[in-house]
């Protein structure tokens, strides 16, 4: 059916392409049919998603272990930003959000599991004090030295780990740093960017001359403005039901997913290529909507298809993204090159209630330093975590560990069988839990996170750049605007509102970014 487009008077309706079917494209898809839907939305818009793999979801991944239903993949939506609990809210699984059953965690340092301390900011500490255990007795004093140093330039980025360790010794970094990096980025404090992971705790460290003084002015904030609601969420069934929910709604209203579709390439058609050379911007503005007579883009799949789109979302990671774009935007595509991942395994386990219930400690979890050289960086009691795995699983006790950190492809390469035997020889020095699983299986996440290195913020406002000479393009996903599943999707939203010459929503993000909302104020 092809409805009319009454506002631009070209007698047909958009066709929106949206390149990658996990949770960046899915929502980037929603979003596209919501802002058609709106008063001054472009008209009627016809939105295809083309998913390469046979399973749409990406990093998002239910499964089940010994026939309980659990997330294979990322497990928790930070409930910090609205946009990845609102999008489940409106696909329908209100009723199935539900926070973890406990705050709590532990860290596996020097030797004990030791309750996570309060009050820092992605591992870095406003005081010395609730450190005691956790660090040595000299790393307690060299924190405390901070208040004293002559400031520490922080110039227009820094690597986490340098700036820490200047200002409050090595064993921060290593022992508290390290473990949450590691969790989020599977990656290395003496890389990653402090202004692209911690960007508020960036802006602080240029304003105090001590970095303590610098994260108490963040929790300062945070307790005059306290955050109403749970700090993360679950759904019941796993996050990993979420693609499935947002693919049913969007086809729900008129949107087609194509599995095993790979798109290889896009090519502009000779319209664009003059109105490039004329020197046109980039994304929509008024009057100069994305509908023309003919569609702008021409967009190959392996199969041998061609999509026509006058609105393209490339909702990829980095490396298919520069594949992708090799003529269309040749130096988006060698900036997109140098983005780097680091891979994880995630082991999951099923054990006999009665074997582990009393073994194991309260709490979520914990996270692993890796200075202590064990394999494993952190362990979480899904059953504990979620209520709704516990009920479902009565004599069950799912665990799963994580492995794998930027640089260390090896570990991935180990058989199931060796990561099960790795992960329980920690499980059983961290806990002393000796009991075997009843159930294991692994799930490897090749490229599974991408890495924000110093300069990681420039390199991305570089390829925005490129793409914004590329019009009714735009690009999405977790290698650009933040890690995280609202990242992800408001990263989405933002490139579907770029394409209708709304740049609020981006702006929004830039000022308000996701990864900001970590740590916070004694979490
Ligand atoms: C992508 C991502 C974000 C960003 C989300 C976004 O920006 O949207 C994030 C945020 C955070 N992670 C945090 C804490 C923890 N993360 C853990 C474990 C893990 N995180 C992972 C990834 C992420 N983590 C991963 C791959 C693991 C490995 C184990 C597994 O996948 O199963 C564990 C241990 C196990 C447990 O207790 O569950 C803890 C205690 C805190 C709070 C810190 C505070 O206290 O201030 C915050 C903000």
């Amino acid at each position: 059916m092809r409805e009319a487009d009454t506002r631009t008077g070209t007698g047909r309706r958009r066709e929106a392409v949206v390149i990658g079917g996990g949770i960046t494209g899915l929502a980037a898809a929603h979003r596209l049919l919501d802002n058609a839907e709106a008063e001054d939305g472009g008209g009627p818009v016809h939105v295809t998603v083309l998913e390469s793999s046979d399973r749409l979801g990406g990093k998002l991944l239910a499964g089940e272990i010994a026939g309980a239903r659990v997330d294979l993949g990322a497990e928790s939506l930070l409930a910090r930003r609205p946009e990845a609990v609102g999008l489940a809210r409106a696909v329908g699984l209100d009723d199935r959000l539900q926070p973890p059953a406990t705050a709590t965690a532990s860290l596996w340092t020097r030797g004990e599991l030791r309750p996570m301390p309060k009050g820092h900011v992605m591992g870095v500490p406003g005081t010395a004090d609730a450190l005691a255990g956790v660090l040595s007795d000299e790393g307690l004093a060299r924190v405390a030295q901070d208040e004293h140093l002559p400031p520490t330039e922080v110039g227009d980025d820094v690597a986490v780990g340098e700036y820490v360790a200047a200002r409050l010794g090595r064993e921060v970094v290593d022992r508290l740093v390290e473990p949450l990096l590691g969790g989020v980025y599977a990656g290395d404090a003496y890389r990653i960017s402090l202004r692209s992971a911690v960007p508020q705790l960036f802006e602080e460290a240029r304003r105090h001359p001590s970095l303590t003084e610098a994260v108490r002015a963040i929790q300062s904030r945070a307790a005059q403005n306290p955050a109403p609601g749970p700090v993360f969420m679950g759904i019941e069934g796993g996050i990993g039901t979420l693609p499935g929910a947002v693919a049913d709604e969007v086809r729900g209203r008129g949107a087609t997913i194509v599995m095993a579709e790979r798109a290889v390439s896009l090519g502009a058609r000779g319209c664009v290529d003059r109105r490039l050379r004329r020197g046109a911007p980039s994304t929509t503005h008024e009057g100069d909507s994305t509908t023309h007579a003919e569609p702008l883009w021409r967009v190959v799949a392996e199969s041998g298809r061609v999509y026509e789109a006058d609105q393209v979302i490339i909702a990829l990671p980095a490396q298919q993204a520069a594949s992708l774009l090799r003529t269309a935007s040749p130096h988006a595509s060698q900036e997109l090159r140098a983005i780097e991942y680091a891979s994880m395994a995630l082991i999951t386990m099923a054990f006999r209630r009665k074997d582990a219930e009393d073994v194991l400690p309260r709490g979520s979890g914990f996270l692993v330093p890796p200075v202590d050289g064990h394999t494993i960086k952190a362990a979480t009691f899904a059953s504990r975590k979620w209520g709704w795995i516990d009920a479902e699983n009565p004599d069950l006790l799912v665990v799963r560990t994580s492995v794998g950190r930027y640089g260390d492809d090896k570990v991935l390469g180990r058989d199931d069988s060796d990561l099960v035997a790795v992960s329980r020889d920690d499980l059983r020095e961290a806990t002393g839990l000796t009991a075997g699983p009843v159930a294991s299986r692994v799930t490897r996440w090749h490229d599974g996170l991408p890495q924000y290195p110093v300069g990681h913020g420039e390199r991305v406002e570089r390829i925005r750049g490129h793409i914004a000479a590329l019009p009714g393009v735009a690009l999405c996903g977790a290698a650009y605007d933040g890690v995280g599943v609202p990242a992800c999707v408001a990263g989405a939203y933002a490139a579907a509102d770029e394409l209708r010459g709304d740049t609020t929503t981006r702006a929004g993000l830039k000022a308000n970014p996701v990864q900001s909302m970590h740590g916070g104020a004694g979490e």
